[in-house]
């Protein structure tokens, strides 16, 4: 286990059997729709990447960059979107796929400027949900887990940028993002890893 997490939460046999358990069920669903799978840049790069591979129904694939947590362990509140996709949807079925649904405030903005291109229709798959009181309730359509209201990284999700790489959900210690320890550096050597 890599030095700065203090729990792994779910392991990577874990997001495998969800993953396909997810891929299923979008399947049965979308069988015969024009379906756009919707990642969210960065931290949905891995689980959109696993989950399309297990969706059996012709898809397309798009991406929009959607940031608020900066170098943060909370949300600034600014969702900022750095890329759109690359044409309309009003004639496809959107499905969005998250890493984490935390305050909200991310999926609420998006969903919200969506709307706003009339697709066919718009649901959600978020790999993660935290039992956490929301600063927007988000009713998400495809749940992998419920997770505790504690900072996780890994799988895609990050800390400053860090820890996207590591093939599990973990829970970084506070240690690292309260400024005593520092994140993963490029110097690492191997027993550290
Ligand atoms: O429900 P919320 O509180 O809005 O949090 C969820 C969002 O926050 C993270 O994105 P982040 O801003 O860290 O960008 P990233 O995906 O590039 O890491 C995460 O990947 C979700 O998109
Ligand atoms: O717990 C989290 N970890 C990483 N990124 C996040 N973005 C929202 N919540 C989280
Ligand atoms: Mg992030």
């Amino acid at each position: 286990m890599h030095k700065d997490i203090c729990e792994i939460l779910i392991s990577e046999e874990q997001i495998r059997t969800k993953v396909a358990e997810l891929g299923q069920q979008i399947s049965e669903h979308y069988q015969g729709k024009n379906l756009l799978l919707l990642g969210t840049l960065k931290g949905a790069v891995p689980f959109i990447a696993d989950l399309a591979r297990a969706i059996h129904v012709p898809l397309e694939l798009d991406y929009m960059a959607v940031a608020s947590y900066g170098d943060s362990t909370v949300s600034s509140g600014i969702v900022r979107i750095t890329k759109d996709l690359e044409g309309p949807i009003d004639h496809k079925h959107v499905l969005i796929i998250e890493d984490i649904i935390d305050s909200g405030l991310t999926l609420h903005y998006l969903i919200d400027l969506l709307r706003r291109r009339n697709p066919l229709s718009l649901r959600i798959c978020a790999l993660l949900t935290k039992d956490r009181k929301r600063l927007q309730e988000i009713e998400c359509d495809y749940v992998g887990f419920h997770i505790p209201d504690r900072f996780v990284v890994g799988y895609g999700l990050d800390y400053a940028q860090r820890y996207r790489n590591l093939p599990y959900v973990g829970i970084l210690k506070p240690s690292v993002y309260e400024g005593s320890q520092k994140p993963q550096t490029e110097h690492q050597s191997p027993a550290e890893r």
